[in-house]
């Protein structure tokens, strides 16, 4: 486990077959044997007799730890060219700096030219093409169709026989294939390592299940105490002997809560090796012990094995293609052209491409700066697909720096209709306006709200993305810090503010637009508190969405029930990924339709008054009735708190940005403040002397007209009496139907507020 998964394709698990491999074999020419070559005996499968004294022997026990820390070196060293390269110790090439698995990376895909030279030549092409031909079978007898470094040198075709076997071939053919070979090469060399990793992982478990089964005994998971002390202890000073053996125990006690009637000691109950395997995966994956029981919940225990294990190495790297400024396949042909390895990310995206091996910077090229492509983990690509803007919408990022996903939705609206990406981090602001300037999108306004704040700041949208800040419990490979620092504090605060946001999120949508009236929410948490149980609150809270099919080509159900709770059906719509399944970073994607307007005294995302809303989620699948009682409108001031003008709040704003504007061009804000009292002293007195004069006019008009004045009076008295007639009849109107008026109210406000605000940002 855990191995080669940056070489891994992302995505859904791509079935193997031998008739694969060997139509791939007919196509190069290569004798195929028809009858089914039966499994050889896997490389790792160990006797017993072998297997004892290297648990004993503190050297042998660390061999197989820097094995496993250096993702599968067992494979890896032996790395070669079926007896070519059969010596060939590590790459001496430097590490990636990411982590252990950015050395696998490098290992895997290290073209040692001493070693590949006599075989396959030097020049560029052919040096990229080593790659792709696979060199990492190490048994004699196997006859894998990849391990085409030997037959190409017993053939004497070397890499010409990949990219091309015609000399005559125009240029523009000769790039095309070269394209071809990259990925066709690349491809085998993942179904061959996909191959490998599932029969190591086999084979381990069988090696595992027959080491514990020696003399048919059931394995020995609680020792006596003071062995277990003696254990503890070292597993505390993390010797690397311990944590070879904390993995012979986690194995072996999946293994018998797998079949607890058979393997299970007598006298002892199953959560005694559930706490056992808990702490066990503490002590070997350096989880505190909240969050490890937390993830180990999610999943059976062999899963979460997966699980913890694949949080252990670095997902593949991953570019977007900006469609906005090139094609895939042009950028795929550059990126190869300046010493790039890479294929595309899988069939269910039209622009990721996979990066396998670089020899230039990524985020340096000149395709990167010209803005081509986008660095981006193939999971963030999820919620926008899921999302699906069209062209011409008016869309709301809620939560967007540094940009992945703004610029995303700007390509897939071909940069028409407006996008307002909106982030409160201003640090992370200067990001996503690097990227929309980068990748050329000119339909995205920047904004810097509280994304709580978002109905009063404008709504009416036709698609709105949630990205919501989360516990990044799905990113544990980038960070491995959340693994420390996560506390149940999170797990209470986070879901808090997302539940707030997913509400702001839910009002700033059109439910009448014609195109779309949709949201996403997404986060890259596996912990349910930030996913199920958000989006069941918003359920609740918000009789006028629905859940409604991701569209997404992969991803496991969300949960309906989980630990004792029960989620209302429609959360199979939502979507999981996790890395020890798709080679992806964990994720959560939920989409929602809204279908009604945001009843008036619904809760507000600020989480006040909430207990009036109707909790009716029977209607879920047809059309929602909202049964919330509609309050009156001196009601309805007090609960809404999108409706009003805050002046105050206003004069604030206007107050700072100019204090701001000064800051920015160098001057003392001090200084307004000082010029504005002057400027009030000197305007005071010139003021009294003009109201002054005003009087004085006022009164001489009437002294010279009096007529006219009893003629404006007599007048304006009509005027202010039908003004009153207009109040009475509108109260009337009121009790006849409260709900309407109300409604309508409730409606104009936030309006009202809009206008207010956008013009205050200006
Ligand atoms: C997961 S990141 C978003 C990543 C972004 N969608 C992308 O694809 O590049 C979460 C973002 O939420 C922002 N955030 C935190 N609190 C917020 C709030 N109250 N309102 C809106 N955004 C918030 C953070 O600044 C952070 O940039």
């Amino acid at each position: 486990m855990g191995v080669g998964r940056r070489m891994k394709k992302q995505g859904p698990p791509e079935p193997l077959s031998e008739e694969h491999f060997a139509n791939l074999k007919r196509k190069k020419g290569i004798p195929v044997d028809d009858t089914p070559a039966e499994t050889a005996p896997h490389k790792k499968r160990r006797t017993i007799a072998a297997k004892k004294p290297e648990k004993n022997t503190k050297a042998a026990a660390s061999a197989k730890l820097a094995a496993r820390h250096a993702n599968g070196s067992k494979k890896t060293a032996g790395a070669s060219n079926n007896g070519v390269k059969s010596s060939k110790t590590k790459s001496k090439k430097a590490p990636a700096p990411e982590s252990d698995s950015d050395e696998m990376m490098d290992d895997e895909f290290d073209v040692d030219a001493s070693d590949l030279d006599d075989v396959i030549g030097s020049d560029d092409e052919m040096k990229l093409g080593s790659d792709f031909l696979g060199s990492d079978d190490d048994d004699d007898d196997d006859d894998s169709v990849y391990d085409s470094d030997q037959d190409a040198a017993a053939s004497g075709k070397k890499e010409k026989f990949v990219f091309s076997d015609d000399e005559d071939e125009d240029e523009e053919d000769r790039e095309e294939k070269l394209t071809a070979a990259n990925i066709e090469g690349l491809s085998r060399k993942l179904d061959q390592q996909l191959a490998e990793e599932a029969e190591e992982n086999e084979a381990e478990m069988r090696d595992d299940a027959m080491q514990t089964n020696i003399d048919g005994d059931k394995p020995q998971i609680f020792g006596d105490e003071e062995e277990e002390d003696d254990l503890a202890a070292k597993t505390k000073n993390l010797l690397a002997p311990d944590l070879q053996m904390l993995r012979t125990r986690i194995t072996e006690t999946i293994r018998v809560l797998e079949d607890f009637a058979e393997l299970g000691e007598e006298g002892r109950d199953r959560s005694e090796y559930t706490n056992q395997l808990l702490k066990d995966f503490c002590a070997y994956y350096g989880y505190n012990e909240f969050l490890a029981e937390k993830l180990m919940n999610l999943f059976p225990p062999k899963e979460a094995f997966a699980f913890f294990e694949a949080n252990e190495s670095a997902r593949p790297v991953v570019i977007r293609t900006n469609t906005l400024r090139t094609h895939r396949r042009d950028l795929a042909q550059a990126l190869i052209n300046r010493g790039v390895t890479l294929e595309p990310v899988g069939k269910w995206s039209k622009v990721g491409l996979q990066v396998f091996d670089s020899n230039v910077p990524l985020g340096a090229t000149p395709e990167y700066l010209a803005g081509h492509y986008i660095l981006q983990a193939a999971s963030s690509f999820l919620p926008v697909m899921a999302l699906c803007p069209q062209e011409n919408e008016r869309c709301l990022d809620m939560a967007s720096a540094p940009g992945g996903k703004t610029t995303h939705m700007a390509a897939l609206m071909k940069n028409t209709g407006v996008i307002f990406a909106n982030d409160p981090s201003k640090a992370r602001a200067k990001g996503l306006i690097g990227n929309i300037h980068r990748l050329g999108v000119r339909n995205t306004i920047v904004c810097n709200y509280d994304a709580r704040e978002f109905p009063r700041v404008m709504g009416g949208f036709d698609r709105v993305l949630l990205d919501a800040p989360c516990s990044g419990t799905g990113v544990i490979a980038k960070d491995p810090s959340v693994k420390t620092n996560r506390d149940e504090k999170d797990f209470q605060q986070l879901p808090h503010l997302q539940k707030q946001l997913l509400l702001a999120a839910i009002d700033s949508v059109d439910h009448a637009s014609k195109t779309g009236g949709y949201l996403v929410y997404s986060t890259c948490s596996v912990a349910v508190e930030e996913n199920e149980q958000v989006v069941a609150y918003a359920l609740s809270r918000r009789p006028n969405v629905r859940l409604v099919e991701t569209g997404l080509p992969f991803g496991k159900e969300g949960f309906t029930s989980f630990m004792g709770k029960k989620f209302h059906p429609s959360l199979k719509m939502t979507r999981r990924y996790y890395p020890h399944l798709y080679n992806v970073d964990g994720f959560f994607v939920a989409k929602f339709q809204k279908i009604g307007p945001t009843p008036g005294n619904a809760v507000l995302a600020n989480g006040k008054k909430d207990k009036d809303v109707t909790r009716n989620r029977d209607d879920v699948e047809g059309t929602v009735v909202d049964k919330t009682p509609i309050k009156t409108e001196k009601e309805e001031e007090e609960v809404d708190e999108f409706g009003g003008f805050d002046e105050q709040e206003d004069a604030d704003y206007i107050e700072r940005a100019k204090r701001n504007a000064m800051r920015r061009r160098g001057l003392d804000p001090k200084a307004l403040k000082k010029g504005e009292k002057k400027e009030k002293k000197a305007q005071e007195p010139a003021e009294e002397k003009e109201a002054e004069k005003q009087e004085e006019k006022v009164e001489k008009k009437t002294e010279t007209k009096p007529q006219e004045k009893a003629e404006k009076k007599a007048e304006a008295k009509p005027k202010e009496k039908s003004k009153k007639a207009k109040e009475v009849a509108k109260e009337e109107v009121k009790e006849v139907a409260p709900e309407k008026a109300s409604k309508e109210t409730s409606k104009e406000k936030p309006k009202e507020k809009k206008k207010d605000k956008v013009k205050t940002k200006k």
